[in-house]
């Protein structure tokens, strides 16, 4: 009886309990709720240590409400709270530079063989039908309708639909096409994006908010690289962050050497367009977790075994290649959460192959030998004679890039490529600059050394370098603006405010050097704008510009 009593009252006392301890969790839950708004606001210092506190739809809440430099008339931006560059629609210098007529140059029209890639017309397609008729033949119904999805009818078929994969209902309508394919579509000889196409928005909205269906390590080059999935089959190469964004590379490493970074290849793709170039494909950081979003859900053999838990509880991995892959320097989460950039990849090889061009003004990698560019001051005469640079745009191409380089400091360009199917008439391509931006208190004047040796610069480049001097523009300014539409900056700004004051001090030295050579020589300028000054002389007398 009287263990019965006691019986009730503890359990009575176990439900009062329980009572308690649900109202506290609720209580808890509305101030975690109350904690994590504030912990939005980025810190004003660029440290890395709310990463914790953020979590990936936070982040891709953020990324949604938030445009891309450019918007339609009459559209209102919502506002971004507590970025702190919270900006007045009218006081956006990146929006009133890519406003600027510069910005705005008259392309001439593309004809067919300018597009990268298109979709077969109907005659097309009923000649590939026909094909394939006769291969039927040949094959079993179901190994043909794998084989020939992508191709058999205005309809293309999902092979992989069990793997986890979205079934396939593009049709040649733009309208049902996913993002990624839209982006490959839009390639030209010219441009690798057209940056008013909101297209471009849509890809990197895709990268930074799609389900992630398989990463696997990527071959080809000498660090860790992520191949990442989407069910729509769209793809996505990952760097890692491998180091806070205001650490400066040690002096003493040598270029092949330096670590490669996540922000830079994200900086580096919106320097690239705020520059006007568009030859970056399109670069998102995103935050991922790497137990579910890699570790558990990898084929990836090797790179499963690399997997370890560190001391402190975070999950690491290090893949296997050439440089830093190993234990001594893992790639970390916290303990889940590791901060990504993802670039969209480019249509595959077998689809559109590409050409990998060895840059004259490559550095010696050779611990003892020099180049010869750096010992022969004339060495730009000999490549100005050299096939392809001896004619159409290549040489100023070339300086292009140069110039992006030495703006983020970027030592490691060894190659370069471009489109096969566009011969020697083309873009370049600015692929990997996962060595940018590695130190902000030097600069490294020997990047711009084809400038400087040919003294020869596209006039475009040269009129936007001159308007991204102006205070109106500065290029520090639209640069921290742009990246501040990159989720991450939530988390910290993408370039401590050292690299972008570096931007501004390197830009002037360009500026410098080309006003050295209009010193001395006649011939600098490349006149690319024919029609510009007819568009010019449409203009009020106060948008001019020289
Ligand atoms: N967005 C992309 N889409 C498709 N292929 C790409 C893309 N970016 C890079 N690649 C390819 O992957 C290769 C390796 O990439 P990347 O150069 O970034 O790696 P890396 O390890 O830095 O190489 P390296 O050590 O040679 O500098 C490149 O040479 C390029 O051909
Ligand atoms: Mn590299």
């Amino acid at each position: 009886m009287v263990r019965r009593v006691m019986g009730r009252s503890t359990r009575s006392i176990y439900l009062s309990l329980a009572c308690l301890s649900l109202a506290l969790h609720i209580l808890l839950a509305f101030f975690c709720l109350s904690v994590l708004q504030t912990a939005c606001v980025p810190p004003t210092s660029s440290s890395s240590s709310s990463l914790h506190k953020l979590n990936a739809s936070t982040l891709r809440h953020k990324w949604k409400d938030s445009r891309f430099g450019e918007e339609k008339e009459g559209e209102k931006k919502p506002s971004r709270g507590g970025n702190g560059i919270q900006k007045v629609r009218d006081q956006s210098k990146l929006e009133a530079l890519f406003k600027h007529p510069l910005y705005n140059l008259p392309h001439p029209e593309l004809q067919e063989d300018d597009w990268l890639l298109r979709v077969k017309t109907d005659d097309e397609v009923k000649e590939t039908k026909s094909e394939e008729k006769e291969e039927e033949e040949e094959e079993e119904e179901e190994e043909k309708e794998e084989e020939d999805g992508f191709t058999s009818d205005s309809e293309w078929k999902s092979i992989n639909e069990e793997k986890g994969y979205d079934k396939v209902t593009w049709t040649r309508d733009m309208d049902t096409h996913p993002p990624w394919l839209r982006f490959h579509l839009g390639i030209t000889r010219w441009e690798l994006y057209d940056r008013k196409d909101p297209t471009l928005v849509q890809v990197m909205d895709y990268m930074a908010t799609q389900r992630i269906l398989s990463t696997v390590q990527k071959t080809g080059g000498t660090q860790l690289k992520l191949l990442i999935s989407f069910p729509n089959y769209g793809e996505a190469l990952a760097k890692p962050m491998k180091q806070s964004r205001d650490a400066e590379t040690d002096v003493n490493l040598f270029y092949f050497s330096d670590f490669e970074r996540h922000n830079a290849e994200i900086a580096a793709f919106h320097l690239d367009r705020v520059l006007g170039f568009n030859r970056i494909p399109p670069v998102v950081g995103r935050l991922i977790n790497v137990t579910r979003e890699i570790r558990d859900i990898t084929t990836d053999h090797k790179l499963s075994r690399t997997f370890f838990i560190s001391p402190v509880g975070n999950v690491c991995f290090h893949g296997v290649c050439d440089y830093y892959c190993t234990t001594e320097h893992p790639v970390c989460g916290r303990p889940h959460a590791l901060e990504v950039s993802l670039a969209a990849m480019l249509p595959d090889l077998t689809l559109a192959p590409r050409r990998s061009w060895r840059s004259p003004w490559r550095r010696s990698y050779s611990r003892t030998k020099q180049a010869q560019w750096e010992t022969n001051p004339a060495y730009c005469d000999k490549v100005k004679d050299t096939p392809p640079y001896n004619q159409g745009t290549r040489l100023v191409d070339l300086i292009d890039m140069a110039i992006l380089d030495f703006l983020m400091s970027n030592m490691d360009r060894h190659h370069y490529e471009t489109f096969e199917k566009f011969g020697n008439e083309t873009f370049l391509l600015h692929l990997d600059n996962g060595r940018a931006f590695g130190r902000h208190s030097r600069d490294e004047p020997s990047i711009l050394a084809p400038l400087q040796q040919c003294c020869r610069i596209r006039r475009s480049t040269l009129l936007r370098l001159h308007l991204l001097s102006s205070p109106s523009f500065r290029l520090s300014d639209v640069m921290r603006e742009s990246l501040a539409e990159d989720p991450l900056s939530t988390v910290a700004s993408l370039l401590s405010e050292p690299h972008l004051h570096a931007l501004d001090r390197r830009l002037a030295a360009v500026l410098q050097v080309v006003q050295k050579c209009q010193d001395l020589h006649k011939d600098v300028i490349y006149n690319d704008m024919g029609e510009y000054d007819q568009l010019q002389s449409h203009l009020p007398t106060g948008q001019k510009k020289t």
